[in-house]
């Protein structure tokens, strides 16, 4: 199989503090581009619920199994959630790939970090508000988390904007200040060559 970037496409990684607007973007861009992008099928341990395919809504394993693929540097993220672990393997990005779509990843800092360490030869996006404060005013505004919540996560965007700092890490940085000059900038990077 030749690289990816020779005849399949690259993926494009998403990444940018909770609240940033990376859920907008790209469901507009999903919305707009319905059969260009694809997303990556995770592995878990958790047993398949009633009509869920393998392979399509997840990868079922088990824990040693699991683990092994960690062990061998197989995924991208993985977390656990209650007793079960879930993860992003590099292979289920490649299978994206391989059916000629573009892979989205929306990861956080540690993901981005892991996939730079792969053969993925992945296009890294960050977004990025226009400031701490007018962050906090949008996590409020979506009226989705308790105040602990925010405070987590305008932690964890202080940290990811220190990061995205680093030159070279990311391809382009889109601040997300109007959101549909940030959506021109956005989908220039995903589809180029569409603008009017
Ligand atoms: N340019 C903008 N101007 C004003 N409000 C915006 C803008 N972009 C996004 N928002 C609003 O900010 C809130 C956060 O956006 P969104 O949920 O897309 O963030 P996210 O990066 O996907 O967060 P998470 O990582 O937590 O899913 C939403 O309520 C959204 O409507």
């Amino acid at each position: 199989m030749p690289p990816i970037g020779a005849d399949r496409p690259r993926p494009i990684v998403i990444s940018g503090p909770s609240g940033a607007g990376k859920s907008t973007l790209l469901k507009r861009l999903l919305d707009q581009y319905p059969d260009r992008f694809g997303f990556s099928v995770s592995h878990t341990t958790r047993a398949p619920r009633t009509g869920e395919e393998h392979g399509k809504h997840y990868h079922y394993t088990d824990k040693e199994a699991f683990m092994k693929l960690v062990d061998e540097g197989g995924f991208i993220e993985h977390a656990q959630f209650g007793s079960n672990l879930y993860g992003t393997s590099v292979k289920a990005v490649k299978d994206v790939a391989d059916v000629g779509r573009v892979c989205i990843l929306d990861i956080e800092m540690e993901g981005v970090k892991q996939v730079k360490k792969t053969d993925l030869n992945a296009r890294f996006l960050f977004l990025q508000p226009p400031s701490v404060e007018i962050l906090e005013q949008r996590l409020r505004g979506r009226e989705s988390d308790t105040e602990e919540a925010i405070q987590q996560r305008l932690a964890q965007a202080r940290n990811e904007l220190e990061f995205a700092k680093t030159p070279g890490v990311h391809d382009q940085i889109i601040v997300n200040d109007d959101l549909e000059k940030a959506w021109t900038e956005f989908r220039e990077f995903c589809v180029p060559g569409q603008a009017p």
